[in-house]
This record gives C-alpha cells, structure tokens and sequence, in this order.
C-alpha cells in the first residue's frame, strides 16, 4: 500500500507485481460520504500488460494437473480465513453493508468458493461411447478455455469476484479480473495473498478502473475469448454487442424483480422475518431480494401489520455497529435513483407504509452525510407501476393483495426478469406445482436464499443468459472436444 495524502491507494496487480496507474478514481465511504481510497483507472495499456502476464502464465498452470491446481485453491482458502476479520472490515467499510453480514456471509462464501472448486476439480468425468459395428470409440476431453476476463459487481465484491475467480483457475484458466471500481480494495488485499498460496506470477492478474474504459478495452481483447459477468442489463448488453465481432462465450448474472407468492396457508412465524431479511438484507442490494410481495387476501392485513411492525425493528446503522441490520447504500446517486422510485410511487398514489419519508433515521452527526435510508415498504400500488416492474436494488419493497394461485402466477411472471422467486404455504402440492411454472431460475420455498452450490444458480428472460455453478461452470470455462478412434 502507498499512502497518499493518508488516502488508501491501490494498485493494479499484474503478472504477480503491484504496479501503479497513471490516474486514480476516488472512492467513497459510503457511511460518511468522504472520500477514503484512491482506485486505479487503467485502460488499454493496463490490459494490454495483464494480457501479456495471463498469456506467458497459461501454458505451465494449464498443464498442472487438477490436483496440483487443487492445493493451491485449498491454500488461498486457509490464507483468506487467516484474514477473514481484516477482509470482513474492509468489506463492510468499502461497501457500506453491515460488519455482521461481511462477517458472516461475504468473506466465508468467498473461503467457501476456492475450497468448493479446489473440491470439485477432483470430480469431474468425460464421455465415452462405442460404434462396435464401425469399430470406433468416441470420448471426450475438455480443456481450459485460455484467458478469462471477470467482470464483478458492488454488491459482493468479493463473494461475487471469487465465485468466478475459483472456478475459472480451478480449471486451468489464467484470469483478469475487474472488479467494480466502487468496491475494489477486498479484491486488492486478497492479491497481497496469492503468492503465499502458490498462486504463480500472471495466472491471477487484477485490473482496476471504471467500465467504459478498462471494462471495455477487457471485453473487447481478441486474446480474451470468454467473459464472465455479474451486474445490470444495459450494461450485458453492450458486453454483449462487444463481443459478438469475437464470438467470445458470455455468461451473464443479471438483476431480478423478485416475488414473493404467500399463501393463505403459510406459516407467518416464519414467512414474517424471512421476508424482512429477503427484502432488505444487504440494503436490498443482492439480485436475489425480494422486491414484489403478493399476498392472498384472506391474510393480507395480517401479514401487512406483522410485515410493517417487523420492518420498523430492522435496524439501520453505521456498518461497524455489530447490532445494525442494514447499513449505507452503495453511493449517492444510487440513493437518489433508490429514492425516486419511492416518489414516484407516492405520485401515482401509492402508499408508502414506512420507511422513507414516513419514519426517522437515526445516526451519529458524522454519518449524516452517509448514504443511509430506511426500509421502506409499498402498498395499494399498480402492478404497471415501475416499482412493481423495474429492479430498484435498495430496500423498497411492495406489497399487494392476490385471490387465486393462477392469478398470482400470472402476475408474478408479468415482468422481464426470471431470477429467483420464494413460495409460501404449507400445501405441498402447492408448493410443487407454483414453483414449476413461476419463470425464475431459482425458486425458495418456505425459506430464503440457502444455496446448494453444487447446483445451478442463474437467471431466464432478461436475468442473464448461461449458469454458474459445479456442472456449468466447468463446461463454461473449459472447451469441450469429441476425439473418434477407428480400431
Ligand atoms: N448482480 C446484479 O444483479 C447487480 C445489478 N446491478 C444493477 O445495476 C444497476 C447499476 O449498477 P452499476 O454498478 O452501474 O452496474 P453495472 O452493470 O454498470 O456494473 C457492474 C460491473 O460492470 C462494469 N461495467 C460497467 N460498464 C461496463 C462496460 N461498458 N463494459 C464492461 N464493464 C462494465 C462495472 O465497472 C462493474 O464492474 C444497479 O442499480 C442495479 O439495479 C448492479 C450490481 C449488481
Ligand atoms: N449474483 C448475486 C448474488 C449471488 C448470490 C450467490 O451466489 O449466492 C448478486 O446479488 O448479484
């Protein structure tokens, strides 16, 4: 780390050597509003050099064999839980969520990402098949697909970057990586552990800075033939306009508009606080918040009170306070666009039940400039209305009542997006037959967000194009090549 003006500043790290920018980005503490670190904003020629470093790197860590490439996964583990306290510190002051959830979900899912693949790696089988009236056998092999540009996002910066770092080195794949230049130091620090890890100079190379400018010049590399991607849909879009000249392979982990369908026959005990947590956790800001909640109407004011009551409980604090719930959002415009959409709503007619506008924030004078808001939760709102239709990402949910299960499934399909969705109610067969025709590619039911990662984790409609998890994302950083022997 140099120290500017007792500023952070940090530095790109390339072909295992922390080099600086010409320019830097300011970042902000998003519980103050100060400015805190300074972030690199590299360009073409910072990734003309990372490709160099990916490129020289690719033969040796691609011909080491899965269990060699495993150990090294396994050591960059134990060195990140080593740091989780630090990380975890950094995350939540970068990110402005709460030190609690960076404690307890950011930096031990990121642990969790390098040992699930260092574990998964070991697993994997071809195909094989015979023609014996030919006397030919087929089998197949895969191979790494060669450099992989990453592309993450601020909501989990780390948890989100590791997600696809793991999978890609795990399988052979020399990287660059750009994370968001909002949330950009977790990313840096881990870069300060990989050569202990046995991680080899170039096969981990972290490229900083804004998305016009390095993010493109990334996407647009004709040696980076494979881009993994978490964030919004205009900007997988021009990712993917970028990259159709390359025929580049994309996988896109885009945003949701999410529902929730409960059922008259839900168990409210539990329905009640997960749906708190589904809505706000994170300040809202995970893809896989829940955003739409339509109740049936025979419980509607019920659940509306016992949802309110729980809503005004859930803490907002400064992120270092260990008892807050939520903490600041990201930056300053994404208060002001969080904020919009609430007066909108309030245009159209809505009713805003807390939360913004209603009830009253309360922080220490020096937060007072931080991006802070309160839960906030909609009613007697238009399922047209773009709070019903648009993702927000922020802690605005909106609660609206439905009759039958056909309706609500009507309904909560009504959208662009196809993320996640959660069902509620005791009947089985419900419980079954709703989550089979809502158009999501994750559906919860009587919980909330417990990921099996062995298991496909994506989107349809405009929530993404491709899956992550053990099975796809192996086939997706590898090529796969069927090889016939005539005997
Ligand atoms: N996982 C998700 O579903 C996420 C959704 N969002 C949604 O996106 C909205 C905007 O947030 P942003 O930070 O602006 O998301 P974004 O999609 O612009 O940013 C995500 C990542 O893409 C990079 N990027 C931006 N433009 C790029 C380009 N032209 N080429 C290559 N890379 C580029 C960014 O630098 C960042 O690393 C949020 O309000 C939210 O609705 C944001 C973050 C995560
Ligand atoms: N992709 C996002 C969340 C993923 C969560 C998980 O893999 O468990 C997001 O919020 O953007």
């Amino acid at each position: 780390m140099a120290a500017s003006r007792a500023l952070l500043t940090l530095e790109n790290f390339i072909g295992g050597k922390f080099l600086p920018c010409n320019s830097y980005l300011d970042s902000y503490d998003p519980s103050t509003g100060e400015v805190y670190c300074r972030v690199p904003d590299s360009g073409k020629e910072e990734i003309e050099a990372a490709v160099e470093a990916a490129r020289a790197a690719f033969p040796g860590w691609s011909s080491r064999s899965p269990q060699e490439r495993s150990q090294v996964l396994h050591q960059l583990a134990d060195l990140l839980e080593q740091s989780l306290e630090e990380l975890a510190q950094a995350e939540s002051k970068d990110q402005g969520k709460t030190i609690t959830l960076a404690r307890t979900m950011d930096i031990p899912r990121s642990v969790q990402n390098f040992r699930f693949f260092a574990s998964s790696i070991l697993h994997h089988t071809s195909e094989c098949t015979q023609m014996d009236h030919l006397g030919c056998l087929h089998y197949t092999v895969r191979a790494p697909v060669g450099i992989a540009g990453l592309i993450s996002p601020w909501n989990l910066p780390l948890y989100l970057l590791t997600w696809k770092m793991a999978p890609a080195i795990a399988a052979g794949n020399t990287v660059i990586a750009k994370p968001s230049e909002l949330t950009s130091v977790t990313a840096w620090m881990m870069c300060r552990l990989l050569e202990k890890a046995g991680v080899p100079a170039g096969v981990v190379n972290i490229v900083f800075g804004t998305g016009p400018r390095v993010g493109e010049a990334l996407v647009s590399h004709p040696e980076v033939p494979l881009i993994s991607f978490t964030g919004s849909q205009p900007t997988a879009e021009r990712i993917t306009q970028l990259s159709a000249p390359h025929c580049k392979k994309l996988s896109l982990e885009l945003g949701g508009k999410n529902p929730a369908l409960i059922f008259e026959d839900a168990n409210l005990e539990e329905c009640v606080p997960t749906t708190v947590r589904s809505s706000f956790a994170n300040q809202g800001e995970i893809c896989l918040c829940t955003s739409r909640i339509f109740v049936q109407k025979s419980i509607y004011n019920e659940f509306l009170k016992r949802f309110v009551e729980a809503t005004r409980m859930w803490k907002v604090g400064i992120p270092s306070d260990p008892s807050a719930n939520m903490g600041a959002l990201i930056s300053k415009a994404h208060l002001e666009k969080v904020r919009s959409y609430i007066k909108r709503a309030r245009m159209e007619g809505a009713q805003i039940l807390c939360g913004e506008g209603v009830d009253k924030l309360n922080l220490p004078p020096r937060n007072q400039t931080g991006y802070f808001m309160l839960p906030t939760v909609i009613t007697d709102i238009k399922d047209e209305s773009c709070c019903m239709k648009e993702e927000i990402f922020g802690p605005v949910t909106c609660v609206v009542p439905f009759d039958s299960e056909e309706e609500v499934i009507q309904r909560a399909n009504s959208v662009k997006y196809g993320l996640a969705a959660t069902v509620w109610s005791s009947n089985v067969g419900r419980v079954h037959r709703v989550a089979k025709r809502l158009q999501a590619g994750l559906v919860w039911t009587n919980c909330w967000l417990i990921r099996e990662l062995n298991l496909p984790f994506g989107g349809m409609k405009s929530s993404g194009v491709g899956r992550e998890g053990v099975k796809d994302s192996y086939e997706f950083f590898t090529e796969i090549k069927t090889i016939t022997v005539k005997h």
